[in-house]
């Protein structure tokens, strides 16, 4: 009965240690896990990064090493001190004893000082360029790329964790080469001194081997699972206060609060993970440590008592010795610095090898301002779907017409606007922009010849002036002015507080829908581009203002405009109606109509609805 007891608790025991050593992870992860990289590679990858910064990498080497050499000089004059003044009664050397220890000390702080400055320069230096080769390259990815990533983890990956690959690459790497130098000065030393005692003292280096494995094994395992938590909690904080209104107008709190609570837990629970192999990690080594030391004082004492070594050595060898455990665990810790901070790189990686989905560097100029549209018989899928989005699609638009695309939701009109614009190619066929083909041309230029009005104002947090200079930083005072007065705003920004100067709040937030919708036409108009994207503009207008503003925006260029508003698309020159991806209807106003097909159709429904909406007159009463 009793070895039964004691069967349960020597397993229950085993369990909890099991347990201790075990990561607990929970189910969703709401972000994806980066595919792992050798570190090896993860070197060779990030290392061209410190090119600009080799050379004083080199000397804070070379400081890093003369340190060590330095320090160990005192342990040199220990042993004189113990063996030519205390056993040999003789304070004549005492004088440059003192002298040199002095010297030694200062040299090995000033080589210190010196190493750790310049490496971490260096790091920082690394971080700086790293950071901004890695925003310039999230910079040149797809739309898609975007459409399919939380926002909240691309700022981690960006912050944190490339902050913790330096750790990795500059002062990962010069800290071993450090350690290691270190070991090789010392090990040199002992062997010197004494090298039957100096295998003794290397006996457990194997144990300090293994023991690190294990742990820092683990310890990638929890950077991993921390740092994709650290990317969740960023992506809900983000998203979630960027839409506050939307989440108190529908009482979300308590459940977007659960959701963040289930993150934030399980990043702390891989957070104590590591905390556990940290806390039980150090102990171990210490103790692996203090065994090196208890043998080479049992067999020193031995060799003591057979006359091969004085005490002066022995003394000094068990000074180095301790010295020589520091480079060792300072390895043994940098291993598990350095799985971690592979983590964070897989996850860099993952963004770095993304392609961008059109090279912008490359292509021909537009060289003319001659205002056209052409797609001819263009189809579309994107990448993560199955079936074609927009099926041959063939339509041009010449200088000063307006084409309106209609249709219901979803039928692909913002996806032909976005092929024009090139955030995508077509998988067929052919876009023209003033006679050039899209695919050939230099995408910066391209979209320098393109003003577009999205659906959603986009508003950036800055000044009403700067919302308008977005579309020509160069525009003066007075081409600002003009330009907000033909979009219809510049009396309401006289009305604001500090006129061009107010301050227009996140994403435009201290303004109204309408106000942000004549900002952005404005930027539209400042710009003065050859062909016009409206997505929709007119939806934060009312009749008599949409009508004027239009005008003013549509005079000389080949405009393309996305509406669910029939009244706006009946002054176009020509309307296309797709349905399901293809180009269904094409003409002017009248004619549909007289096609009698689904133009006709929805035009009558809308009609129809006007007739019924209690807000019929005041509407007409504005136009
Ligand atoms: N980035 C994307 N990845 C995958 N599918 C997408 C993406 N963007 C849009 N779609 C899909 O493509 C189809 C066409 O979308 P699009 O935005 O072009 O429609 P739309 O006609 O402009 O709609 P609306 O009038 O509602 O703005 C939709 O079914 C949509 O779900």
């Amino acid at each position: 009965m009793q070895r039964t007891d004691k069967y349960k608790q020597s397993q229950s025991l085993k369990a909890k240690i099991n347990q201790f050593f075990t990561l607990e992870t929970t189910e969703g992860n709401i972000i994806k896990e980066a595919p792992p990289v050798p570190v090896k590679e993860i070197f060779s990858r990030f290392w061209p990064f410190t090119k600009h910064y080799r050379k004083w990498l080199f000397f804070g080497l070379i400081f890093i090493a003369l340190q060590p050499v330095a320090s160990s000089g005192t342990v040199w004059l220990l042993q004189i001190f113990i063996d030519h003044v205390l056993d040999a009664k003789n304070l004549t050397p005492l004088y440059w004893i003192v002298l040199l220890y002095f010297a030694f000390s200062l040299a090995a702080g000033i080589f210190s000082f010196l190493g750790t400055f310049t490496t971490n320069w260096v790091g920082q230096k690394f971080v700086l360029a790293l950071r901004k080769h890695v925003y310039e390259h999230l910079q040149s990815l797809s739309l898609h790329f975007f459409e399919g990533r939380k926002l909240g983890d691309i700022i981690a990956r960006l912050t944190g964790d490339i902050a913790s690959i330096e750790r990795l690459i500059v002062t990962g790497a010069t800290s071993a080469l450090s350690y290691i130098f270190q070991l090789i000065v010392f090990i040199g030393m002992l062997f010197i001194m004494e090298w039957k005692l100096a295998l003794i003292s290397l006996i457990v280096v194997p144990l300090f081997y293994m023991v690190t494995r294990y742990f820092s094994i683990r310890m990638k395992m929890a950077s991993r699972e921390r740092s994709r938590r650290m990317g969740a909690i960023n992506a809900l904080t983000e998203e979630n206060f960027s839409n506050i209104s939307l989440m108190q107008a529908f009482n979300q709190e308590s459940n977007e609060s659960e959701k963040f609570h289930h993150q934030n837990l399980a990043a702390y629970t891989a957070k104590m993970y590591k905390v556990r192999l940290k806390s039980v990690f150090t102990p171990a080594v210490s103790l692996i440590e203090t065994a090196g030391t208890l043998t080479v004082m049992v067999f020193g004492a031995i060799l003591l008592m057979q006359g091969e070594v004085t005490i002066g050595i022995l003394v000094a060898f068990i000074t180095l010795l301790k010295r020589l455990y520091s480079p060792v665990r300072g390895l043994s810790r940098l291993l598990n610095t350095i799985y971690s901070a592979s983590a964070s790189a897989e996850r860099v990686i993952e963004y770095m090898e993304e392609e961008p989905a059109v090279t912008s560097d490359s292509g021909v100029m537009i060289e003319n301002d001659q205002p056209g549209i052409i797609f001819d018989n263009v189809s579309f899928k994107y990448p993560n779907k199955k079936r074609n989005v927009l099926s041959n699609i063939s339509f041009s638009v010449k200088a000063g017409e307006t084409v309106a695309l209609v249709g219901a939701s979803g039928v692909g009109k913002s996806t032909i606007l976005k092929m024009l614009m090139r955030f995508y190619e077509p998988s067929k066929g052919f876009i023209y922009l003033n006679n050039y083909a899209v695919e050939k041309v230099n995408v910066q230029s391209l979209r320098d010849k393109i003003s577009v009005v999205f659906q959603e104002a986009l508003i950036f947090d800055g000044t009403v002036k700067e919302n308008i200079a977005y579309g020509k930083p160069d525009a003066t005072d007075e081409e600002i002015i003009e330009a907000a007065k033909r979009a219809d705003a510049h009396e309401f920004i006289e009305q604001l507080s500090d006129g061009y100067d107010t301050n227009v709040g996140q994403k435009g937030r201290n303004l109204s829908g309408g106000q942000q919708q004549r900002l952005a036409i404005a930027r539209a108009i400042i710009k003065e581009a050859s062909v016009l994207i409206l997505d929709e503009p007119g939806d934060g207008l009312d009749g008599s203002t949409e009508k004027r503003v239009m005008k003013e925006l549509m005079q000389n260029t080949a405009t393309l405009m996305i509406t669910h508003n029939l009244k706006t698309a009946r002054e176009a020159d020509k309307i296309l109606y797709i349905n399901k991806g293809e180009l269904n209807e094409i003409g002017t106003h009248e004619e549909l109509m007289a096609l009698n097909g689904n133009y006709k159709k929805l035009y009558s429904d809308q009609q129809g609805d006007d007739k019924n909406s209690a807000y019929v007159m005041p509407k007409l009463a504005a136009e």
